[in-house]
This record gives C-alpha cells, sequence and structure tokens, in this order.
C-alpha cells in the first residue's frame, strides 16, 4: 500500500503542496487531475521518493521511502516523469535496457533480456529498437521512456508504478494502449499513479480521481463521485456538462465552446463588428449543420427565431395571411409531409398527411388525426405564418407572439404535393411582408408545479432509457406524447429502432421519429396514474420545469424483472432524494 500522510512540501518559502493525504492499495489506479501548477509533478516527485516532503510522510508498503536504500527503492518503484532530455544518440534498446540496471551488477541476465524484448513490444517499439532515440518523433520517445520505466518493475507486482503525463504525445490509438496496458498491469497487483489531463480518460481508466487545487487536494472519489460540473469548473475554471454513458455508467465530460473576440485583445488586426462576426457564424454554422437548432442560435443571438429566419433567408421566406383556420384545412392537399414540433427537450417528427381538422369540444384547439398519430394544435398561438424555400426544402412555419416556432410542416421530396405547395404559397401570401417584428423574449412554455424528481438525474436517465429499451425489445405498445407551448402531438405504436449516442437518443416508430437532442439536465418523473390502471407514465421535464415528453408503456412491461429492478433503483432515488 502507499499512504501519504499530510504531506506539505515548501520551496524557497512557497507552499507547492498543502496538507495532502491519500491511500492506494494494491491493483488501484489512481488519477492524478488539477489545472497547470497545481503540483501534480511536485507531488509525483514527493511520491518518488525524490523529493522529501517538508512536513508528512510517504510510505510504501508499511516503510517510509527514507528507509529504503535507493537500489531497494529502485526495485519497487519506477517513475516517468513529464519530461524526459536526452541529448545523447544512444539506440532505442540501450534505453529500454537502463530501467533494469539496478537489477543487475555489470551484464544483464537472460531473465533481463526477456523482459526489455517483452516490454519493447507490448509498446509497439521492436520495430526501431536499434534506431537512434533522437531520430524518433516524440510520440515514439515518449514510449520508448514508457518502456524504460516499466521494465524496471514489470516482474514486480507490489510495486508502484508513477506516470506522469505518459500520454500527452501520444496519437489516440497509443492513448488507449497504454493507459489499457496500466490498467491491465494494475490488475496484477502493481499501484498506478498517472497524472492526465484529459478527464475523459482517467474516467475510463482509472479507479479513483484525486483533484489537486493551488497545492491542495481538493477532492478524491470515484471517477462517477468526481466528476461533477462544480469539482469541473473549481479545479480547471471551465463549463463543462457531464453525463453518464449507459453503457461504461462513466461519466463523459463535453466542454463547451469558449468564444473569444479578438477585438479585446489584439489591437493591430483591422477591427471588424463583433455582432456582425457572430451573426454570420451562427448563421453559417445553423445553415450547415443539422444538429443545430435554430432556437439556440437565436438565443445565443439575442433574436427571435423568427428574425433569425428571416436574417438567414431573406429572400426564401414570404410571410402568409393569418387566416390559419383554413390554411390548415388545406394541408391535406400536400399529401405525405413532415409535421415536426420542437421543444427544450428534443424534437418530434411525424410522416403522415393531414387529415381535415375537428374543433375540440370546447372550440379551442383543432384535433389533427391521421393513422396511429394525433395532434391537438391551439392554433389561435399562431400569429406568423411563413412559407419557406430554402436548401432544407419546402415548408410552412408558424411562429407565436415572441416569434418561437411553434409547428412547422416540411414537405417529403417525391412524396408531397409540391405544386399544392406552391399553389398555397401564392394564395396565401401576404400583401403585407413586414409582419416580422415580434419580441425577442421567446420563453414561451407550459409550466407545471415542480413535482418530486430523483436525486440523480444521470440514474433516472438511465433507468428511463433502460424502460425504453426493454419496450423495444419486449415488443410492448409504447406512446409518446411531445408537449409543446402549442398543444401535444402524440404517437402510440411498438418502437421499430432505439438509437442511443447518450447526449443524442432516437425513438423511431414506423411513422414518428422522436429525436431527444437536449437531455442535459431533465428531470424525469415516474408517475402514478390513478385513471389508468394498465399504464405508468415518465415524463420528462425540461430544465425550465415544464413537462416536455411523457412516455406511457403498458404496467405489465414493468413487472418483467428486468424493468423491476429499474423501477425499484428509480424509486429508491427518489425516497432517497425525499429524505
Ligand atoms: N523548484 C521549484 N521552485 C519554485 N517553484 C516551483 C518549483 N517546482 C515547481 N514550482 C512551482 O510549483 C507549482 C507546481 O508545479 P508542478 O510542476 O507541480 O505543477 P503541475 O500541476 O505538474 O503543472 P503542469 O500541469 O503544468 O505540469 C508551479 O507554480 C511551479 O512553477
Amino acid at each position: 500500500m502507499l499512504r501519504v500522510e499530510k504531506i506539505t512540501y515548501e520551496v524557497k518559502g512557497r507552499k507547492l503542496l498543502k496538507d495532502v493525504s491519500f491511500q492506494l492499495r494494491k491493483g488501484e489506479v489512481l488519477a492524478l487531475l488539477g489545472a497547470n501548477g497545481a503540483g501534480k509533478s511536485s507531488l509525483m516527485r514527493l511520491l518518488c521518493g525524490d523529493t522529501v516532503p517538508t512536513e508528512g510522510q510517504v510510505s510504501l508498503m508499511g516503510k517510509p521511502l527514507q528507509q529504503y536504500s535507493p537500489i531497494e527503492l529502485a526495485k519497487k518503484r519506477a517513475m516517468l516523469a513529464q519530461h524526459n532530455n536526452m541529448s545523447m544518440a544512444f539506440k532505442v534498446r540501450e534505453i529500454v535496457q537502463m530501467g533494469r540496471y539496478p537489477h543487475y551488477r555489470s551484464v544483464p541476465s537472460a531473465h533481463d533480456h526477456e523482459i526489455v524484448d517483452e516490454v519493447m513490444d507490448v509498446c509497439g517499439i521492436s520495430n526501431f529498437a536499434d534506431r537512434s532515440y533522437l531520430s524518433l518523433s516524440g510520440g515514439e520517445q515518449q514510449r520508448v521512456q514508457l518502456a524504460r520505466v516499466l521494465v524496471q518493475i514489470w516482474d514486480n507486482p507490489d510495486s508502484l508504478l508513477l506516470l506522469d503525463e505518459p500520454v500527452s504525445a501520444l496519437d489516440l490509438q497509443f492513448q488507449q494502449q497504454v493507459l489499457a496496458l496500466t490498467k491491465a498491469l494494475s490488475r496484477k497487483g502493481l499501484m498506478v499513479v498517472v497524472v492526465l489531463h484529459d478527464i475523459n480518460l482517467a474516467a475510463l481508466y482509472s479507479d479513483r480521481i484525486l483533484m489537486l487545487k493551488n497545492g491542495r487536494k481538493w477532492c478524491e472519489g470515484t471517477p462517477i463521485e468526481v466528476m461533477e460540473k462544480q469539482n469541473i469548473y473549481t479545479v480547471f475554471s471551465v463549463q463543462a456538462d457531464v453525463s453518464i454513458d449507459t453503457k461504461t455508467l462513466q461519466p463523459i465530460v463535453k466542454l463547451e465552446e469558449l468564444f473569444l473576440d479578438a477585438d479585446q485583445f489584439n489591437t493591430k488586426l483591422p477591427h471588424t463588428a463583433h455582432a456582425d462576426k457572430l451573426i454570420d457564424g451562427c448563421i453559417k454554422d445553423y445553415k450547415s449543420d443539422p444538429f443545430y437548432r435554430m432556437d439556440e442560435v437565436a438565443v445565443e443571438m439575442g433574436l427571435s427565431e423568427l428574425q433569425l429566419l428571416k436574417m438567414a433567408y431573406p429572400q426564401q421566406i414570404s410571410v402568409l395571411i393569418p387566416d390559419f383556420g383554413t390554411l390548415l384545412t388545406e394541408f391535406v392537399k400536400l399529401g405525405a409531409v413532415y409535421s415536426i414540433v420542437y421543444n427544450k427537450v428534443g424534437y418530434m417528427e411525424l410522416k403522415g398527411m393531414y387529415s381535415l381538422p375537428i374543433r375540440d369540444q370546447n372550440q379551442r384547439t383543432w384535433i389533427v388525426q391521421y393513422g396511429a398519430y394525433r395532434m391537438i394544435l391551439d392554433i389561435t398561438k399562431w400569429k406568423v405564418g411563413v412559407a419557406v424555400c430554402n436548401e432544407w426544402g419546402q415548408s410552412f412555419q408558424f411562429f407565436d407572439e415572441k416569434g418561437a416556432l411553434l409547428h412547422k410542416v416540411a414537405l417529403i421530396e417525391g412524396s408531397s404535393n409540391r405544386a399544392e405547395f406552391e399553389a398555397l404559397r401564392t394564395r396565401y401570401k401576404s400583401l403585407n411582408q413586414d409582419m416580422l417584428q415580434t419580441n425577442t423574449d421567446s420563453s414561451s412554455s407550459v409550466s407545471v408545479p415542480s413535482l418530486p424528481v430523483y436525486g440523480n438525474r444521470s440514474i433516472a436517465l438511465s433507468v428511463w432509457k433502460g424502460i425504453v429499451a426493454q419496450s423495444f425489445a419486449q415488443k410492448t405498445t409504447a406512446s409518446c406524447s411531445m408537449i409543446h407551448a402549442e398543444g401535444v402531438y402524440a404517437y402510440e405504436g411498438r418502437i421499430m429502432i432505439l438509437v442511443d449516442q447518450g447526449e443524442r437518443y432516437q425513438i423511431i416508430y414506423p411513422d414518428c421519429t422522436i429525436t431527444l437532442d437536449r437531455l442535459q439536465g431533465v428531470k424525469i418523473v415516474l408517475e402514478k396514474n390513478e385513471t389508468d390502471t394498465d399504464a405508468a407514465t415518465f415524463s420528462l421535464y425540461a430544465v425550465n420545469d415544464t413537462v416536455a415528453l411523457q412516455f406511457r408503456v403498458e404496467k405489465k412491461l414493468l413487472a418483467h424483472p428486468v424493468c423491476a429492478d429499474y423501477v425499484l433503483e428509480a424509486q429508491a432515488e427518489q425516497i432517497k432524494n425525499s429524505i
């Protein structure tokens, strides 16, 4: 065991490390994370015994490092330093062999040669064993240095392996290879401490993570315990989103893009209007990236979605006369079309034909039925309607008084009646094309009182995904309702395909695709439905506590052992949260 007790390390009156304690057991990998200058390399040198703490103690296998003789220590611990400068033209094999020096007096044994060969092979450097080290690329040199360190403790299962940024120069394949190798060695008994800057690699390959901030231990625990937005912000001063990979159940950190305006720090380059550049950039991204959401770009730019559409496609949109009730009855002529609704967690695309709409009993909403799905539309909320013909195709789009998109009807190449679209576009084109002045505050939403949620959103999300997956696997009927400011889109059927890309989750029915690409921060509630004894409802709440999607499954599905486990887990979370 490695035991670090209250170590402080001071250089020229400055404390580089302050009161750091932790332990490492045999078979464990500990990743050391922290900003530049946090003290990681200083700590590694203390763990290695190269430097001695000003206060506190480091002991290995119950014995303080200072009590080991240099040769004894060299057989028990090996360290790959962050920088390994070498100016002499040694051959690769000679350098690797240096790692065995503590094990022989003048001539290496057959056993030493065997280890050198084996490690060079594992590190992928056998091919250039006889080349000069100085002729190697940065990544190749780093692997040679790693091999030198590994041969030192290769045959000692009680040893400590210290790696300070071992993958900083490696390509993706070798980053994986080297970290997988160290993890595999730890499973044979070695203790490994590894300094990494890639937090996602740390999550994948370490058992525990210790984060340092300004020479102090900020936090320590399993990846899932410590990799939280708050810790990452405190330690690295960056905004990041943390989600849980549903396959590995390990956290994944996604950084938010940092935008810098060159006008703010470089006066030597000619000045360009920052706002114009930003808008141009956003519009370009929006036009080229199918996953870019118009509402998000609009918020970024302080515009409404309608204003953004007008700026992006000034020539390609025409404002419609606001007789939307009549226009809705005409959509039946368009043939098969996509009907698309967006909300805060994703969007739903239904493929079908609009029926002639009927009014509900209280005359407030229109119900449009087609096959298995039903749209309940409150078209009194449609304030501005436009016809759009751009590179994405042809569509009718309807916006609320704040310029937020409520409803979109898009033509399907080859299936929709394009001539009828053109006819409607011309017939309903307004004489006044200046109706696009809308309020930019597009925060319209359906608010509901806050409900109990699971303590851990990531667990709730994986429970919910598990149940959706079971519904798919068991081929049971599941209904999905997308709730939006405009009304409700409901679809019922059997899931045909599930696409789980973590952040982006798609439930694909025969005529309907629900894409959830804004799952960050959603709350998930399992609701008891007193009136419906056959079904259970899972509600997804967007971050602003508005219900965004409801997923109903047959109760018999929940009795399936896998789902029952999920539900128990979910309820346990809920109880934990309410205590
Ligand atoms: N011998 C020294 N004398 C004075 N200051 C030192 C000495 N060694 C390190 N420092 C300072 O101590 C701090 C911690 O350095 P250290 O190399 O441990 O950081 P680190 O966390 O490994 O950083 P990086 O991620 O940049 O490698 C830094 O501010 C560094 O400048």
